[in-house]
């Protein structure tokens, strides 16, 4: 178990800046989810971590000791990726028993029998362990893939989208899998995913990363309900939040889209201030008496609700509604929106102006 701290990391390859001046705490014990779209830098973050790519500034601590100058064996760490990184010719026990054999290891053979067995009904393969790995399923052999992870017991794993490759209800499976498995072991989890749903899922903390650097760090509702800004806000969410411009003016929000005035709880600026105003899916209101209208664009049943797309004057927006409403494409709709639950943002800088200052600074 460990604590793990990036302290003003820098990784260049060539002319491209992977990671830039980054920094980072995770907890002893924490599932830590790093969110970010591809090239973010979410891998270069976890290689930097594993020591597998030398920073090219900034410092790697575990567990308050300088690690940057640390190999990879000494650090301790075990890497899953997305890939399974297996011997297909080996049997599954075969697989299991080899970070143990190293020479670096001194365990007897009763010892390694011992993990072995202890980590297949962990992840449930005990049936498999004589099967050869080129004979598995997918989900199969990412759960030998884990399995070869912890048989070692390191302090940190470091998990590259190890669900990404397999299909959907499997993913399902192995995300409360891996989130029991950390419950059970207590060990700090790097997780790495550009999946919204994954990281909402599994984190106890979510770090959102763009073009190597990090925005926001906070609980996945932390992030949800405050987010640092306009890519923080649509990070998170499915549908995304839907952004709108217009002015203060009043006790409401003047849309441009439409001319359409819309009440709101919390004014962040004198009358006639430009703002993006951002409102969750859920948070929209259809009602007859709505000050606003839209065209029915689209509908997407999903069972207990429904995600509606609105069509106002050509921009689209986003609404989630109980599966009871009816509505038809094509139909003109009035909406309004839930006045405490508008977030105000600079149209300038993105910044989340509901935050003042002291929430800018925590995040
Ligand atoms: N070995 C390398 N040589 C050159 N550029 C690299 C190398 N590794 C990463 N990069 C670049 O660094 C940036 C960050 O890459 P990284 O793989 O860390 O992103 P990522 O968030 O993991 O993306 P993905 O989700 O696609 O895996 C990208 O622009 C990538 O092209």
């Amino acid at each position: 178990m460990a604590d793990i701290a990036l302290k003003g990391i820098t990784k260049k390859f060539g002319p491209n800046t992977a990671l830039r001046d980054l920094d980072l705490d995770i907890k002893d014990g924490e599932f830590f989810v790093l969110l970010g779209q591809t090239g973010a830098g979410k891998t270069t973050t976890l290689r930097v971590i594993a020591g597998l790519e030398k920073p090219n500034s900034g410092q790697v601590m575990i567990d308050g000791h300088d690690a940057t100058h640390w190999n990879a064996a000494e650090r301790d760490v075990a890497l899953v990726l997305q890939q399974y990184s297996l011997y297909p010719r080996m049997t599954v026990r075969g697989n299991l028993e080899f970070p143990l054999k190293s020479r670096t290891h001194n365990f007897t053979a009763a010892e390694i029998a011992d993990r072995v067995n202890r980590v297949a009904e962990t992840l449930r393969i005990t049936r498999l362990l004589d099967r050869k790995v080129e004979r598995l399923s997918g989900g199969e052999m990412q759960r030998v893939s884990i399995g070869r992870a912890i048989v070692r017991q390191p302090r940190v794993f470091l998990m590259d989208e190890p669900l990404s490759a397999l299909d959907a209800n499997l993913r399902d499976v192995l995300r409360v899998e891996l989130k029991k498995l950390h419950n059970d072991l207590g060990a700090t989890f790097v997780f790495v995913t550009h999946d919204q749903v994954e990281a909402m899922s599994m984190g106890d903390k979510i770090g959102v990363l763009n073009r190597g650097r990090l925005v926001q760090v906070g609980t996945p509702s932390e992030i949800y309900a405050k987010p640092l800004n306009t890519f923080v806000a649509r990070a998170v969410g499915t549908p995304p939040m839907n952004l709108m411009d217009g002015v203060l003016t009043g006790d409401g929000a003047l849309l441009d889209m439409g001319g359409f005035k819309l009440p709101i709880a919390e004014r962040h600026g004198p009358d006639g201030h430009r703002l993006r105003f951002g409102i969750r899916p859920e948070n929209m209101v259809l009602s007859d008496d709505g000050p606003a209208a839209a065209r029915v664009f689209d509908i997407e049943n999903h069972g207990v609700l429904k995600i509606l797309t609105l069509d106002v004057n050509g921009t689209h927006l986003h609404a989630t509604v109980s599966a009871q409403t009816q509505v038809h494409i094509d139909e003109t709709v009035k909406f309004g929106w839930k006045p405490d639950k508008v977030l105000s943002f600079d149209p300038l800088t993105g910044m989340n102006l509901g935050l003042g200052q002291e929430g800018r600074d925590s995040v």
